[in-house]
């Protein structure tokens, strides 16, 4: 890769290229006219609240669903995705979220079921040596991999999930949803791993509702309202703010709402800093929105949801959960991005 491009990876030609997706099924438009980029070495979030589309669109990369117009441009071609086997021959790999992992095999046994090597009898110390190189690729934390992958934790489930789909060395990975349900260190790990993922050139798409997580390690955000593209920015020049009110298709929204009524309580009771960040936990995980729509100000699980839980207050400041250093180098987090989510919700 050029310096330019290594730099700026918009600059080069982009690995994936779709123009003019739709799909229906039925009645329903799940996807219409949908374009979308991604560039090797880049990071792009896939959001959009539930129904907008992310689903059907990965499905469509994967094979899982044909489009039912559009083209889809893979590494310089023209391509048309008849099946999850076209799609990981294209060099498209797909972690979806219940990861397909056998838990009482071990991580070896997992990372190269259905392709194990040897034309005899199983190469087990290859397959070991070639496990622990991928996984120290990817800076994996595994305490061995020898170890029934039901004794993992989420985070390094998710781990084993991703070298797995490495191994066919793929020119996009697709991740979907992979910090979902992992708790604060273990999104960390995750996150980190994106990071590598980036470094070794790969183009990624992550699906996210965490938008604490998008902001974390994304290079762009690609927003899908009701099955149309509703807008695509650089993760530096765009505020969550704004990302929400893409999502939504609204500035006043519910997250919006929270975030005025968290200030006015804020001011009447005089105030500073704590309650701030415990209101935008809110905001980071749109999954919640709904939950809270109906909720009033005053819900006795409100003080609950601050430093605790899964937003910048349980993470550090800006940095994602990734430690320090890490936020830095991700570009999008880390001090800079701090003030930007402290007027969230
Ligand atoms: N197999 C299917 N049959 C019929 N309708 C479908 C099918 N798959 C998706 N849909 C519809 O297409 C629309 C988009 O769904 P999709 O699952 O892609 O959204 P999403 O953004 O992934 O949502 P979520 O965040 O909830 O997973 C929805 O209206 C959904 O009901």
């Amino acid at each position: 890769m050029s310096t330019l491009s290594a730099e700026r990876p918009e600059a080069a030609a982009p690995v994936l290229s779709m123009r003019g997706v739709s799909k229906h099924f039925g009645a329903v438009a799940a996807l219409t006219d949908i374009d979308l980029d991604v560039h090797a070495g880049e990071v792009v979030a896939l959001v959009g609240d539930n129904g907008a589309g992310k689903s059907t669109l990965v499905k469509i990369l994967a094979g899982v669903h044909p489009q039912d117009a559009g083209t889809v441009n893979f590494d310089g071609k023209d391509v048309t995705i008849h099946s999850p086997v076209d799609s990981i021959q294209l060099g498209i790999a797909t972690v979806f979220q219940d990861l397909a992992l056998c838990d009482n095999l071990t991580v070896v046994d997992n990372l190269f079921l259905g392709r194990e090597l040897g034309p005899w009898r199983l190469n087990e110390v290859e397959m070991e040596v070639q496990s622990w190189k991928l996984l120290r690729q990817l800076s994996a934390k595994i305490p061995s991999v020898r170890i029934a992958v039901a004794s993992l934790s989420g985070g390094q489930r998710q781990t084993v999930a991703i070298a797995r789909s490495l191994l066919g060395s793929p020119k996009l990975i697709i991740l979907d949803e992979p910090t979902a349900a992992l708790g604060v260190a273990q999104t960390a790990e995750v996150l980190n791993l994106v990071e590598r993922l980036r470094e070794n050139g790969l183009a990624v798409i992550m699906i996210s509702h965490n938008m604490q997580d998008v902001k974390a390690v994304s290079d762009r955000v690609a927003v899908l309202r009701l099955g149309k593209n509703n807008g695509t920015f650089r993760m530096k020049d765009v505020s969550t703010d704004d990302l929400i009110a893409a999502i939504t298709g609204a500035t006043d929204n519910v997250v919006t709402q929270r975030a005025a009524q968290a200030g006015a309580a804020q001011a009447g009771a005089g105030e500073t800093g704590a309650a701030g960040a415990g209101a935008a936990a809110g905001s980071d995980a749109l999954a919640d929105e709904g939950a809270q729509d109906s909720r009033p100000a005053d819900w006795p699980g409100e003080p609950n949801e601050g430093p605790g839980g899964q937003g910048p207050g349980g993470r550090g400041p800006g940095g994602g959960g990734l430690p320090p250093g890490q936020a830095g180098s991700a570009g999008q987090s880390g001090p800079g991005a701090a003030p930007e989510e402290g007027t969230v919700p």
